[in-house]
């Protein structure tokens, strides 16, 4: 328990480490599969020191479910770091809002209006109608497309429609560039700045990061700024999120929750940014995992046709009778998670978990890529992908990825599990239901499958696939999706 006295204060084992910096120049460029290798020699529960700071690191399911089922209300906030500061205006967001009264209202705010079933069901029209708009694109393509800009842009649309009521990008204006400066966020919060963990270095900026982080937080809010702007102009506002917000603000008098501009903006950023690379990489490396098993393709490719049929596209109610399909998507998620660190937790109060002393103002890691490669969670060929694993028969079948099976938790799980996680999983789903059964996906490529640095677990290199229409003509061609 966390209040008891510690007899012994004895820390989880790790690595020494450097003077002054600790193990920060250990980690690299992909720290989750650093991590991953040194609790092969530690063991499962893992203590570096990062400059100043204790971090603790969790790699199995046992022991993630001990901090984030057992202890996790003593690790319900988040730790200081510049990018909360610096991008997220100063912590006045969501993600790395306190937990208090605050986060609290945010939360709601955004299940209400975004992610219970009825807003889902209310906004799914909108999905529907984004996918088909990208499935037209690539059914008239002909040659070879990047097939996660795309899929990018369709979801930042999809998104953008819930929260800000339009489209934000047209066939090429921004999108592009938007995308861009998520990636270039996510690659930023990647890195370990020295100056979060060595107080006494952070003027100085050694990696430039805060530099970097002070620019980009300028453009985000220059673009947040024209879509406020935008927003006022729009004749029909119906019931976007940003208009209840900007309703609110007028309203709210308590001074604990009282939105201001600058929490409303902060919001905006964290939706666009938690919720469309995201759901994007998902769907790009589920999409390669199919393409390199034409055997498994072709047997998702069967479900979906005796399911849905060849004259229409996949509709969302169609989803809950696809269990290959949903396996992938669970397989997916658990080789490649889209963020492999998930996002930092911080210790309240000193507390002792599997016998070993973790103090106050530690940081959680918990390496979400780690637990999903875990041999003794997955014995069954840990990792090769296998989503029959999931299925009736199966070792895993029943576990699913909303937070109570702990060797997979891709949204984390506990009191700050992913806010969006119903709109996510079902995003992911739909667009590689949809994608498959529309197309063939021709290619020479060898599909590397590396890695590329950053807060999420980019591919490194794009993929890049001419689609091949396999449906009846009609299904590309409805003006509208039903
Ligand atoms: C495939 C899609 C997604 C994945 C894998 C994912 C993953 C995660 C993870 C691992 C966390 C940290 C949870 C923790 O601390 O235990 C998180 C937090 C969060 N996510 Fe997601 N996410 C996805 C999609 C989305 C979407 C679509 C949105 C919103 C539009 C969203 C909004 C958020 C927010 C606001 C938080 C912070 C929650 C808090 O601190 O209380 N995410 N997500």
């Amino acid at each position: 328990g966390c209040r008891r006295s510690h007899s012994h204060r004895r820390l989880p084992p790790g690595p020494k480490g450097w003077p002054v910096l600790g193990s920060i120049p250990h980690l690299g460029s992909k720290p989750h599969q650093t991590l991953y290798a040194l609790s092969k020699n530690h063991g499962p529960l893992l203590h570096l020191r990062l400059g100043s700071v204790h971090v603790i690191v969790v790699s199995t399911a046992t022991t993630a479910a001990h901090f984030l089922r057992t202890h996790d209300a003593n690790f319900s906030n988040r730790p200081s770091n510049s990018g909360a500061e610096h991008i997220a205006y100063n912590y006045r967001d969501l993600v790395f809002a306190p937990y208090g009264p605050r986060w609290r209202m945010l939360r709601r705010l955004c299940a209400l209006q975004l992610f219970s079933a009825k807003a889902l069901e209310d906004l799914r029209h909108v999905r529907g109608e984004e996918i088909a708009r990208l499935v037209r694109l690539f059914s008239r393509a002909g040659k070879p497309m990047d097939v996660g800009a795309n899929v990018n842009t369709c979801v930042t649309n999809a998104l953008s429609l819930a929260v800000v009521g339009r489209r934000v990008f047209g066939s090429d204006d921004g999108a592009a560039e938007f995308k861009e400066m998520v990636v270039e966020l996510m690659r930023l919060a990647g890195v370990f700045n020295v100056g979060d963990f060595v107080p006494a270095l952070a003027w100085l900026d050694p990696q430039g990061i805060v530099k970097k982080m002070k620019k980009l937080h300028k453009r985000f809010d220059g673009f947040l700024n024209k879509l406020i702007i935008e927003h006022q102009k729009m004749a029909d506002k119906s019931n976007d999120l940003l208009s209840v917000l900007l309703k609110l603000k007028e309203e709210t008098d308590e001074e604990r929750t009282k939105l201001t501009d600058i929490e409303i903006k902060a919001l905006l950023l964290n939706l666009f940014v938690a919720g469309t690379e995201t759901t994007s990489i998902a769907i790009e490396w589920a999409l390669v995992e199919l393409i390199r098993s034409p055997g498994l393709l072709g047997r998702v490719q069967e479900e979906l046709d005796s399911v849905v049929g060849r004259d229409r596209l996949v509709s969302e109610s169609d989803l809950s009778g696809l269990p290959l399909l949903q396996a992938v998507v669970k397989e997916t998620f658990r080789l490649h998670p889209s963020t492999p660190l998930s996002l930092p937790r911080e210790a309240a109060e000193d507390c002792e978990v599997d016998g070993f002393f973790i103090p106050r103002g530690a940081t959680l890691l918990v390496n979400v890529w780690a637990i999903g490669r875990d041999p003794v969670a997955w014995p069954d060929e840990p990792l090769a992908f296998q989503p029959d694993r999931f299925l009736p028969g199966g070792l895993h079948h029943g576990v699913d990825v909303k937070g109570g099976d702990f060797e997979l938790i891709p949204f984390g799980a506990g009191r700050r599990i992913c806010a969006g996680l119903s709109l996510g999983l079902r995003m992911v789903q739909f667009m590689v239901a949809t994608l498959v059964h529309a197309f063939d996906w021709a290619s020479d490529d060898q599909f590397d499958m590396e890695e590329a640095s950053g807060l999420s677990l980019r591919r490194a290199v794009p993929l890049v696939v001419r689609p091949v229409p396999r449906l009846s003509r009609e299904a590309y061609d409805k003006e509208f999706y039903t």
